[in-house]
This record gives C-alpha cells, sequence and structure tokens, in this order.
C-alpha cells in the first residue's frame, strides 16, 4: 500500500453498544485506510453485525465515535452491501443500476438506451468484468449479482471522493469459483482507492483478500494485525480462542436403506435418483442454479415435484404434504432460513418447540413445562447457543445463534433423514465443528443425511461421498480417496 492510501477514511474510536445487559461492542478501536481491505472476523454473537449496524446508522452508540474525516477533504461515504443485494431480479443490471428506461418510442429514447447500456458496460467493466449488462439479474450468477450491487454502491464515485465499501459476509451461499471472482473485484476496489471493510466468516478466504484482520471477542477487539503476520491456523485461535478440532473422517457404517428416491423431476432436477443408508451422509454439490439448492426441499416435499417418487424406509413421501414427511421421520434445514426456517418474531423455545416430535406423545406445548426447559437448556448447550436465553425473541440472537436453533429444532425430532441446505452457513469455525460432530452423531445413530451445500471443503470433511449437479442432473459422484475440496471443485465448475 502506497503512503497515498495509507490515508485514514474512517476511524472508529471506542465504540461500545449495550442491548440491555449484553455488551455486543465493548470499547472498539479501528481504522480503515485508503486501498485497503480490512476483514472483521469473530465467533457467533462476537459483534459484527453490531458493528456494521452502528456505521449504517442504524444503531445509535452508547459510547465513542465513528470519524468519517479523512486528514483533509470532504467526509467518506461510506457504502453498503448486505447479504440480501436489494436487486430487482426481473430487471436487467442496466435498470438495476438506475439506468433504464424503455426502448419503446421514439428514435431519442433508443439513443438514450444505447448510452445507458454503454455506461453500464463501463460501470462493471471498471471492475475487471464482463457480462450482459441486458440479461435479467436473476440470471446472471450469484458472484455477478454481488457485482452489480458492488456497482450499484459505488456509482457516482471519483477521485474527489472517498468511499468506504462496506461488504457484510458477501459470499455466504457463493462456490469456490464464483468466491475467486468476486474477491478479485474486492481488490480491484482498493486498488481504485477506496477502503473496504469486510465481513467474513470463510477465514482462508479472509486470508487471500484482506491486508489487514481485526478479530473480535466478546465485543473486545482481540487482534488487529496485518494479514501477513498470521496464517489459517493463527485466525482460528483468535476467533475461537483456541484450537479448534476439525472432524476426521470416519468409516462409513451403512445400514439399511433408509432413503429411495427414483426419476425425481421438478424445478430445474432432473431424473434424480439416490439410494441413501442408515448412517450415510451423501453430499450434494454444484454451483447455485444447477440444482443443489432446490433438491433437498424437493425430496422433502415443500417443493413441487412434476415426477418420480421419494421413498423413505417403507413409506412415500408425497410432495406438498410436510406434515406427513416430518411424521414419517424426514427433517428440513432450509438455506434461507429468515424465509423458510424459523420465525423470528418468536423466541427460541417457541422455535424449537414448533415440531412435533415423533413418538412424544401429544404438542410439545403439553409436555411439562419443567420438561421443556430442560430439553431446550440441552439443545441450547449442545449446539453451542449463546447467549442461553431461550425465552429471547429469535431475531435479536445473533445469525449464527439463529442457525443453530434451527438446526436444534430439526435435529430434536431424532429424524430417520436428514435434509440439511448450508448446514453451517453463518456459523463460526468453532460452531461449525460442533455442528459437524452433531451431523455425523444423527448418522451414527442410524439417520440417512443429505447435504447440500456451497463449501467444498465441509463437503470433503464430512460426507462419505458426494453428487456433483450441474443443470438439474447428477454430472459426477466423488468418493474415497478422490474425495477431496479441489475434487469436489473441479467437478462443479461447468466445462
Ligand atoms: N436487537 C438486539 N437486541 C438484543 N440483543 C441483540 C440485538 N442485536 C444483537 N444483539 C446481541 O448482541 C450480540 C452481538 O450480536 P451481533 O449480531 O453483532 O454478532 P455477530 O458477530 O454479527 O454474530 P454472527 O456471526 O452470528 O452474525 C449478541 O449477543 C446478540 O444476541
Amino acid at each position: 500500500m502506497t503512503s497515498e492510501q495509507r490515508r485514514p477514511l474512517v476511524r472508529v474510536d471506542q465504540l461500545t453498544k449495550y442491548f440491555g445487559n449484553t455488551c455486543a461492542l465493548d470499547r472498539v478501536d479501528l481504522t480503515v485506510h485508503a486501498g485497503e481491505v480490512l476483514a472483521v472476523v469473530g465467533h457467533n454473537g462476537s459483534g459484527k453485525s453490531t458493528l456494521v449496524k452502528l456505521l449504517a446508522g442504524f444503531h445509535t452508540p452508547d459510547g465513542g465515535t465513528i470519524g468519517l474525516q479523512g486528514e483533509a477533504g470532504p467526509e467518506t461515504e461510506l457504502r453498503f452491501i448486505h447479504q440480501d443485494l436489494g436487486l430487482v431480479g426481473s430487471l436487467s443490471t442496466v435498470e438495476n443500476l438506475g439506468l433504464g428506461s424503455t426502448s419503446d418510442g421514439p428514435p431519442w429514447r433508443r439513443l438514450r438506451k444505447m448510452a445507458e447500456r454503454l455506461q453500464a458496460d463501463q460501470l462493471v467493466a471498471q471492475f475487471g468484468v464482463d457480462f450482459d449488462v441486458d440479461a435479467l439479474v436473476q440470471e446472471l450468477s450469484p458472484a455477478e449479482q454481488t457485482i452489480v450491487a458492488i456497482a450499484r454502491a459505488l456509482r457516482g464515485w471519483n477521485e474527489e471522493r472517498d468511499v468506504v465499501l462496506v461488504l457484510d459476509e458477501p459470499t455466504a451461499a457463493l462456490h469456490g469459483a464464483e468466491v475467486d471472482r468476486l474477491m478479485a473485484v474486492v481488490r480491484r476496489v482498493a486498488e481504485r482507492g477506496a477502503g473496504v471493510l469486510f465481513i467474513s466468516h470463510r477465514l482462508d478466504e479472509v486470508l487471500g483478500v484482506a491486508d489487514t484482520v481485526v478479530a473480535l471477542r466478546n465485543g473486545a477487539v482481540v487482534g488487529n494485525l496485518p494479514c501477513s503476520e498470521t496464517d489459517y491456523a493463527g485466525l482460528v485461535e483468535l476467533v475461537a480462542g483456541g484450537v479448534v478440532e476439525e472432524l476426521q473422517r470416519r468409516p462409513a457404517e451403512r445400514g439399511d436403506v433408509v432413503l429411495r428416491v427414483n426419476a425425481l423431476q421438478g424445478g430445474v432436477i432432473r431424473d434424480f435418483d439416490v439410494t441413501v443408508h442408515a448412517g450415510e451422509i451423501v453430499g450434494v454439490a454444484g454451483i447455485l442454479g444447477s440444482g443443489r439448492d432446490e433438491l433437498c426441499a424437493t425430496i422433502f416435499g415443500g417443493r413441487r415435484r412434476t415426477r418420480g417418487t421419494v421413498r423413505l424406509r417403507d413409506n412415500d413421501l408425497a410432495s406438498g404434504d410436510l406434515r406427513q414427511s416430518i411424521r414419517r421421520g424426514a427433517a428440513f434445514v432450509p438455506g434461507d432460513r429468515h424465509q423458510h426456517g424459523a420465525v423470528m418474531t418468536m423466541t427460541a423455545t417457541e422455535n424449537l418447540a414448533s415440531v412435533r416430535v415423533p413418538g412424544v406423545e401429544g404438542r410439545w406445548r403439553r409436555v411439562r413445562k419443567s420438561h421443556e426447559s430442560r430439553e431446550v437448556a440441552e439443545w441450547f448447550a449442545a449446539c453451542g447457543v449463546v447467549p442461553a436465553r431461550p425465552e429471547m425473541q429469535l431475531s435479536q440472537f445473533s445469525g449464527g445463534n439463529q442457525q443453530k436453533v434451527v438446526l436444534a429444532k430439526w435435529l430434536r425430532t431424532h429424524p430417520n433423514l436428514l435434509l440439511l441446505e448450508e448446514p453451517t452457513q453463518g456459523v463460526d469455525v468453532g460452531a461449525k465443528a460442533v455442528i459437524h460432530q452433531l451431523i455425523v452423531r444423527t448418522a451414527n445413530q442410524g439417520a440417512a443425511v443429505l447435504v447440500a451445500s456451497s463449501e467444498a471443503k465441509e463437503l470433503a470433511q464430512l460426507c462419505d461421498r458426494v453428487l456433483v449437479l450441474a443443470d438439474g442432473v447428477v454430472v459426477d459422484e466423488v468418493a474415497g480417496q478422490e474425495l477431496t475440496e479441489a475434487r469436489i471443485l473441479h467437478a462443479s465448475v461447468p466445462a
């Protein structure tokens, strides 16, 4: 970084935020410089989102300051990219960039449209990428969609203005090659002189893109150092406060057939067959749109099937009958917890109790209160949910802790079939290891497990074999010695 680029653009000084008795941010200091990518890492509930929300003005600090003044010149502008990109999928890039007008009408309108298209091309080209700016955004790859959001956030940025781009977990659902593409754009933004503040749980990605890393633990800064002075193990220790034992592959102990899917069709999925035995963990890989993100819901019955059968032990699972699927022992952790996984306005206990446990008489709410609170406390401890306050509304838990509650809700049903979409999205490195152990335990207890994930590393660690999807069909199956992160990534990228 040049000395010109070392100019501070944002200075966070002793920033503090309380929610009731919870100290979410504890006298945090950090500085983002021009030309710098600064990553903020930390365990679930360490205060990362609170920091972003304070920068955005969504919350008011209880102490400390946010200085947006560089050493000279006008105030630094903060531009935000949240996980929900806020794009309209049914509009083109040109229209999402706020440039669009109708192509009907007199010729001068057509001229204007050509000029708008050229401007959109230039806006995305400045990040070293090139795609059809007239295509509907929903048809673009996830990385391209994020690039559109970045281009929109940085519209109007020129040398006279200092800008800091704040990215809140931009790669949460991106697949390996897509992550690399997006990271190249993030670097390009910094090279052009902006500051970048980048939140992520993917520590290898942080080391690949960031200049500086700030680690938070329980709201306080426990590390602020150049990435060149640390490595993956060092970051894990900073985040988790100790060494994390990653899952060791175990020999598969296959029992009877639990799940048999034949000629399944629905959405983009075509002619999908799989047989999963008790104790087996089968992974599903593929880029977004390959069918990876639709398969579990289609098997569970939550997405419409147009053909094919799903048999769970001796029973068929009908399309659209979720109660029946649950009664027959299926559990489904969806990828989108806000839409389908949980009710954010209910308490954690109410969410945990919202699925009836087959075999437990009556609905949970009729079971004695003491039993209920004991079981909730056990699941909170098993999944490491913090704070240990099950009576708290789910929306008040951090993202990773919400994910743990959703998982616990389904694990407590002791399913025969566990269908998981992105089971560790947004969870920290320590919690991820715990969740992997819980999934293995469920398999060892006799469940068949199908896990769809954008993280090839997770699939390689967790699964006995991995099916790779492209355009809705299985194009590869990886098992045994071949089951590595690199091999899955290679098989997932379309030719
Ligand atoms: N609106 C709120 N009301 C009460 N407590 C809150 C609220 N928002 C956050 N908290 C608490 O503040 C702490 C920090 O939460 P925050 O969401 O900033 O963590 P995080 O580091 O972003 O976690 P994650 O990695 O899980 O997303 C947590 O204990 C959380 O429960």
